[in-house]
């Protein structure tokens, strides 16, 4: 990648959302900025630098003389467990401003820290904790917000408030959850084609015109207009349309992804050693799929944030086990609501040869493994591009948030997915596993997985359209501001 010369370095501040799912794709734009000649400081909440520091050894954070990690309050009460913290709380201290004067004060610090750390030249703010806008402008530097989930998703929040005027949201009564309201089509949003209100972003299905998450979004859209620029991890070929729709919503946009992929022209070993899991890597997942026969493994994971109840977790179970495919399934220690997961002795015993359960793995390495032939996911947006990046087709168990709307588009758009239904039941799947893995439905899905796969890789080879707005998105907007 191109390099600055040292004497006139510029100094990026990266601040992802609190949740891997942000952390991550936050992190690789770090990497990609620090070869292209930045200075960087990554910014975490300080009870996500105690879990990482946890998770990967207590010198993992000690970062390089250039690429440096700190930490700022998240205004929730202190708390070390090992657990992804309830969303709407982090957003709501988001929203009432606590981490502003934190991260004011951090880029004061820095400006004023010592000879060899460059002056603080721009922002990169994860879109949904935009008070990184307010703090860049207060400095006279530009602001990024990197949008860490997919163009469809995005569309679909800043829709929101078309809804809202249409009188569609928020609900009149909870019996819309279920009485085929959600349903209805939405057919009036440019970019979207057979739509319904229930491929929406999930944060409509409330009553409450003041619920925490509904007014979040609103008003995070409304504050994204005053950004310099906003970078989003997807690539044109995938969300062409939709991508077309937001240009014109927004300030420029660059499209910059899979950043996962792109990650991958960053010739430097030294950022290698930076790493962003949460959660301990369970050992032995990779080792457990060499030998097996290709694409004869299901794989199950549902991400970081989602949770479901223990019947949820057995219908899954006995789904998986029924069909006698071989299995790859990761449970985090948090995955069951408020309990640990508890499994029957009678699936764990008719699984033992054929199965193995872990509770982290590193899900990019595990998708790339030839072994794998169907994703079990909920559709996290990382999860999505992830599975693309391997080619392998997917059974969508979507839980909240966009996941709903990458889960519609994974079906009809994209055609490399089948849905399972929120009430989740064994028998189903069972029989969407079975479809996927053998059937002519799945060899169809397989093939799309493929090309998207090569997509994918084309847009972020060297020339390819997602390194080049990486480039643009350097020279025109990041740079903009460095004097030299
Ligand atoms: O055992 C595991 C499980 C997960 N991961 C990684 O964790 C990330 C999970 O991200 P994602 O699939 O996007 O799911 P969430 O953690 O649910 O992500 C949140 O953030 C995403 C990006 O904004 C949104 O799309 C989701 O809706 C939101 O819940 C991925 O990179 C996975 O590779 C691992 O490495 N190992």
């Amino acid at each position: 990648m191109g390099l600055i010369p040292s004497d006139s370095k510029p100094h990026a501040v990266c601040m992802p959302f609190p949740a891997q799912g942000h952390i991550t794709p936050m992190l690789t734009v770090a990497k990609l900025l620090h070869s292209s000649g930045f200075h960087i400081t990554f910014v975490n909440t300080e009870y996500n630098h105690r879990r990482l520091l946890r998770s990967l050894g207590p010198t993992s954070l000690n970062g390089l003389p250039d690429f440096q990690f700190t930490a700022i309050p998240d205004g929730l009460p202190f708390s070390d467990e090992d657990v992804t913290q309830d969303v709407p709380s982090l957003c709501e201290s988001i929203m009432t401003n606590k981490g502003l004067p934190y991260f004011r004060d951090l880029l004061r610090r820095l400006n004023k820290s010592d000879p060899v750390t460059p002056k603080v030249t721009c922002v990169i703010s994860d879109f949904i904790v935009s008070f990184g806008i307010d703090a860049a402008k207060e400095i006279g530097i530009p602001c990024v917000l990197l949008w860490t989930a997919s163009a469809c998703g995005l569309l679909g929040y800043l829709h929101y408030r078309t809804l809202m005027e249409k009188g569609l949201i928020p609900l009149k009564d909870m019996d819309q959850l279920n009485n085929g309201y959600l349903d209805a089509p939405v057919d009036f949003v440019p970019g979207f084609s057979d739509m319904r209100l229930k491929d929406f972003p999930s944060f409509i299905r409330t009553t409450d015109p003041n619920d925490i998450m509904l007014k979040y979004f609103l008003d995070t859209m409304d504050r994204a207009t005053t950004a310099s620029a906003v970078a989003i991890n997807t690539f044109r070929e995938f969300e062409r349309p939709i991508l077309d729709q937001i240009a014109t919503m927004l300030p420029p946009l660059y499209e910059i992804g899979p950043v996962s992929m792109l990650s991958h022209q960053i010739k430097e070993s030294s950022l290698k050693s930076l790493g962003s899991n949460l959660w301990k890597l369970k050992p032995g997942c990779l080792d457990w799929l060499e030998g097996k026969k290709a694409g004869s493994i299901v794989y199950l994971n549902f991400g970081s944030v989602t949770v479901m109840t223990n019947q949820q977790l057995i219908e899954f179970a006995w789904g998986v086990a029924n069909t006698g495919y071989q299995f790859l399934w990761i449970i985090r220690p948090d995955l069951v609501r408020g309990d640990t997961a508890v499994l029957p002795e009678e699936f764990l015993e008719e699984t033992k040869e054929r199965g193995l359960l872990a509770s982290w793995c590193p899900q990019e390495a595990v998708l790339k493994h030839p072994a794998i032939g169907a994703f079990l996911t909920h559709s996290g947006w990382n999860s999505t591009l992830e599975t693309i990046s391997g080619g392998v087709p997917v059974v969508s168990w979507p839980f909240f948030a966009e996941q709903q709307t990458n889960c519609r588009f994974v079906c009809i758009e994209w055609g490399i997915g089948m849905e399972i239904d929120n009430n989740v039941k064994r028998i189903e799947v069972e029989v969407l596993i079975r479809e996927i893995m053998g059937g002519e439905k799945g060899k169809r899905m397989k093939e799309r997985a493929l090309k998207w796969k090569e997509s994918a890789a084309m847009a972020t080879q060297n020339c390819g359209p997602s390194l080049v707005n990486f480039q643009k998105l350097v020279n025109e907007v990041l740079l903009s501001n460095n004097s030299g």
